[in-house]
């Protein structure tokens, strides 16, 4: 079993755990996977030629966001360079002093002017790297902030049909670790440049004592960089391999600790499932860490010796020089200090570098995003919409949500006539929440129109659409905020108005609840917040409605009241006294003028609605009163034809189906009774 897992994750294939649970290596189809493979793949000149794109990528993001700052890096870098190029000629003359008058009375006095200013230099350089760090410390931030402002800005505008479409969410997943990276990329772009001119420096000085000594840095580097890039191309690899199985693990491990999933672990023995497949999969992670940590040591000891080499031949050169006399020995004890300088610079290069090639792929997507997002924005401005329209014109629209092949709506045509009661009925997946999508403007049709009067909502103004519309979904979202923020969305000017707020709560039966409160409106409806707590699916369903209540007979920011109320199965889990109100409220909203269109599978409902549409696999296939559709007999020629009344029949078969008796007296029909319990009526 071990020698199959290690085998498995070695091949990155996956466990047998893995395999049962998900049918393979847990690989999302999230964003943060795009760059794996490139990632992992890249070699040492790819990454060079990408350097000053990268560069120049985190730079314009640090102008945008604090110029000052960033000058004040790049000026103090400059300054750092500068002064390690003063440090280094001043300890030539320091070790030329030395050399010349070794054991002759003033030496000391000959070498503390410059040793004074190799200290004076360091002093300086330790400055500058202060306010450096400061300079990146105030940039990262902000610029984390204006790239988060972006992202969520552009999220928030764009349309439903991009926020359901698998390759802009992988893009908008990928954007999101774009944020971190984006800090990340400011630090080690700044490493990079403060190593480029401390190296610049230091070469500099090298060539300046002797041009020979600059291909000794070379040779040094050389090594140096090669062991830098393959453990850093393997590091990469070893991310790679065992992400995908930490990924598995952890959504375990999130199952076995969540409150959601409690009660089925509990009652159907799960736990000790997944906690047994979990544990499989942790003894898979160990193996494949194991074998990267053996291969990391292996890469270590061939660097490290091709490094150790390199050094020795820098050595034996130098010593070549010095005794052939092409180098003065201060100069080669200047250049053993600037060689091992150098040296080290082009190790922590290779690692910022590497650093930034990582983070820059996911920055790019970020700005990727940002033109992507601009280019499916919801359009602003567009034809006026009628605050009140006649009614609502639907033509021939059809419509395919993206990623399916099957239309979810199928060329549909109706009216649905302002200041009535509409129902939308037929199967589950009919398309009766699509259409209801489509009405409210969340989607577009693909072919065919929808008019208010006679403006086509395709150019009109979205704004104005939305402004005109209240939406109670079936999956209406539990919005962890307090009753106050949840029932008054868009309609900053009632947050404290408590004449509306009572009269919401009135018209939900949301009164018991508020009562039971002890924060009444400011209760917190997030469980797991100090303070929050959670409500039961009927009085969410409360809330919902009081909410869509309070918009519906409210004007917004743009001065516009919604006519159009859609409720989508607004009662499927509100006990009976609740329901028959909440339907007597839809109606009264529609007495005072709103057109409510109502979806629900609760015949008895739609019963008293004015109109009534069935649809079918996408399709209208019966529209008229309750009266009439009842009246429709089957039809050989419209298979569907009586749907509703079949339906209806069905739903209404079961409240009239007989009602049991009286219990019978005699003998308990499980038969004889314990001893133990007392007859009935025995009293105690
Ligand atoms: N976001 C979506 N992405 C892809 N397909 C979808 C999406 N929403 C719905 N569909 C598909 O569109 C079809 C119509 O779904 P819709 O939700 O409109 O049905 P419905 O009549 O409201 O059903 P129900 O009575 O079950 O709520 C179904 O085949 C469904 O699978």
């Amino acid at each position: 079993m071990k020698r199959s897992r290690r085998e498995a994750a070695a091949a990155g294939g996956s466990p047998p755990s893995e395999q049962l649970l998900f049918g393979g290596p847990m690989r999302y189809d999230g964003g943060f996977v795009r760059h794996e493979e490139t990632s992992a793949q890249a070699g040492l000149w790819t990454v060079a030629r990408q350097i000053p794109g990268m560069l120049r990528l985190a730079w314009v993001l640090a102008w945008r966001a604090d110029r000052a700052a960033l000058v004040g890096v790049v000026l103090a870098e400059v300054g750092r360079a500068a002064t390690a190029a003063l440090s280094l000629v001043a300890v030539n003359a320091a070790l030329g002093h030395l050399f010349a008058s070794a054991g002759a009375a003033g030496a000391l006095r000959a070498v503390l002017p410059a040793a004074l200013t190799a200290g004076a230099a360091a002093g300086a350089g330790a400055v500058l790297a202060a306010v450096s760090s400061w300079g990146a410390d105030r940039l990262s931030p902000r610029i984390q902030r204006t790239a988060t402002v972006t992202l969520l800005d552009r999220a928030q505008r764009v349309e439903m049909a991009a926020m359901e479409d698998p390759a802009f969410n992988r893009l908008l997943e990928s954007a999101r670790f774009g944020i971190n990276s984006v800090h990340r990329l400011t630090s080690e772009s700044v490493s990079v440049l403060s190593t480029l001119l401390s190296m610049a420096a230091t070469g500099g000085v090298l060539f300046t004592l002797s041009p020979l000594l600059l291909p000794l840095l070379v040779l040094i580097a050389a090594p140096r960089a090669w062991g830098a890039a393959v453990t850093a191309r393997r590091r990469r690899n070893s991310v790679m391999a065992w992400l995908q199985h930490l990924r598995a693990s952890q959504l375990i491990a999130q199952l076995l600790t969540q409150t959601y999933t409690a009660a089925e672990i509990r009652v159907h023995g799960v736990g000790a499932f997944l906690l047994h497949h979990f544990e499989q999969m942790a003894l898979a992670s160990d193996a494949e860490q194991a074998r990267l940590a053996a291969a990391g040591a292996r890469t270590r000891i061939a660097a490290s010796a091709a490094s150790g080499l390199a050094f020795a031949a820098t050595f034996g050169l130098l010593g070549l020089l010095v005794s052939t006399g092409h180098l003065a020995l201060a100069a080669a004890g200047t250049a053993v200090i600037a060689v091992r300088t150098g040296a080290a610079d082009v190790g922590s290069l290779l690692g910022s570098v590497n650093q930034l090639f990582e983070e820059a792929l996911y920055v790019g997507d970020l700005q990727t995003l940002t033109t992507e997002a601009d280019a499916r924005a919801i359009p602003t401005g567009g034809a006026d919409l009628p605050e009140r329209p006649d009614a609502i014109h639907v033509e021939n629209v059809s419509f395919t949500y993206p990623g399916r092949t099957a239309p979810s709506l199928d060329k549909v045509s109706l009216v649905v006539p302002t200041g009535k009661i509409v129902a939308l009925v037929g199967d589950n997946g009919a398309g009766k929440s699509t259409l209801a999508r489509l009405l409210c403007g969340l989607y577009q049709p693909d072919s065919g129109t929808i008019r208010w009067d006679g403006v086509d909502t395709a150019t009109a103004d979205r704004a104005q659409q939305f402004a005109s519309t209240v939406l109670l979904p079936q999956d209406f979202f539990h919005w962890p905020l307090t009753l106050r923020a949840i029932v008054t969305p868009g309609r900053p000017g009632h947050h404290d108005d408590a004449q509306t707020l009572a009269e919401a709560a009135e018209f939900a039966g949301m009164e018991h609840l508020l009562q039971q409160q002890d924060r009444g409106w400011d209760t917190l409806a997030a469980k797991g917040f100090e303070g929050g707590v959670d409500f039961s699916g009927g009085q969410w369903q409360r809330i919902g409605t009081a909410r869509t209540y309070l918009r519906a007979t409210t004007t917004g920011t743009d001065g516009r009241r919604p006519f159009l109320v859609i409720a989508d199965e607004p009662t499927s889990a509100l006990d009976p006294a609740a329901e028959v109100r909440a339907f007597d409220n839809l109606r009264r909203l529609a007495a005072e003028g709103a057109t409510v269109l109502l979806i629900t599978h609760r015949l008895a409902a739609s019963a008293s609605a004015d109109l009534i549409y069935v649809l079918k696999d996408g399709r209208l296939v019966e529209q008229g009163t309750h009266e009439e559709l009842m009246a429709v007999g089957a039809d050989e020629d419209r298979p569907a034809a009586g749907s509703y009344r079949t339906a209806y029949l069905l739903q209404a078969r079961q409240y009239a189906a007989e009602l049991p008796g009286p219990r019978p007296a005699g003998p308990h029909p499980a038969g004889p009774r314990p001893a133990a319990e007392p007859a009935e009526g025995g009293g105690q």
